[in-house]
């Protein structure tokens, strides 16, 4: 097993080696994929991608045209690591970080609260096992946000149905759908695990849903 570093470190060098025709074909296939997963007019919590991760920038655009809600991260600056949410539209101003590779939304946090009003949680990974265990980017800003502690923490290793084929509504806190390319689902122990570390119990990647089992 290697540690989170190496392995983040191989993880990273091979989204740098995705072509931008293939990443876009990826984005098609994973807006089909995710729209046939979650409900029509579900709060949809998800990223803007950084480099080389999973765009969903696609099915964000559709969700919203079919009257599904969208909120993107932004970090609040500090030593917190917290994000807050903010109501996302393709007219939404996008700011790169100052702190982090990415582009971020400007404009007012939602009203609606996370992750309790939130449907289904898109979360970014640099790769997720079989058994759950999730690898992020390292600023365990989701571990936090969802993690033990956290309002909704006894989701975690729950792997029924919440916002996917079901009605939003029914839902108690999101569910958390780790989207990765399929190459970046490993074996069950693959990734080692932190006593912190979130799990989740299903991933999506352009070649369809995937249950996890995060008991094992
Ligand atoms: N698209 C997306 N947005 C996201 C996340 C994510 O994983 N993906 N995050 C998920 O948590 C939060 C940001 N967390 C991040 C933590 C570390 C790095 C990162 O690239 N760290 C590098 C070097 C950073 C630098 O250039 O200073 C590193 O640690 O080596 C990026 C995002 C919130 N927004
Ligand atoms: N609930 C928590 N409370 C305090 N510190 C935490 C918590 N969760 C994680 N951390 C700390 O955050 C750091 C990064 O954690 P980890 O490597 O698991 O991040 P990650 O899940 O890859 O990141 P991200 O969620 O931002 O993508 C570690 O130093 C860890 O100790």
């Amino acid at each position: 097993m290697s540690t989170k570093t190496e392995l983040r470190r191989r993880l990273r060098a091979a989204r740098t080696g995705l072509d931008a025709a293939e990443q876009a074909r990826r984005a098609d296939q994973l807006a089909a994929v995710l729209q046939a997963h979650i409900h029509p007019t579900a709060v949809v919590a998800a990223y803007r991608p950084m480099t080389g991760e999973p765009d969903v920038g696609p099915f964000l655009t559709a969700h919203l045209a079919r009257g599904g809600t969208v909120l993107l991260p932004r970090v609040v600056p500090g030593p917190a690591r917290r994000m807050e949410w903010i109501p996302w539209t393709p007219e939404t101003t996008m700011r790169r970080s100052r702190q982090l590779p990415l582009d971020e939304p400007a404009g007012e946090p939602a009203a609606l609260e996370v992750p309790r009003d939130v449907d289904v949680m898109l979360v970014p990974a640099l790769a997720v096992g079989r058994d759950g265990v999730r690898l992020g980017q390292g600023g365990g800003y989701y571990d936090r946000l969802l993690g033990p502690g956290s309002e909704t923490a006894e989701d975690g290793v729950d792997a029924g149905p919440a916002g996917i084929d079901a009605e939003p509504e029914g839902a108690a806190g999101p569910e958390r759908i780790a989207v990765v390319h399929p190459e970046e689902l490993l074996s069950a122990g693959d990734i080692p695990v932190e006593p912190h570390d979130l799990r989740v119990a299903r991933a999506i990647t352009a070649q369809g849903p995937v249950l996890l089992d995060p008991t094992g």
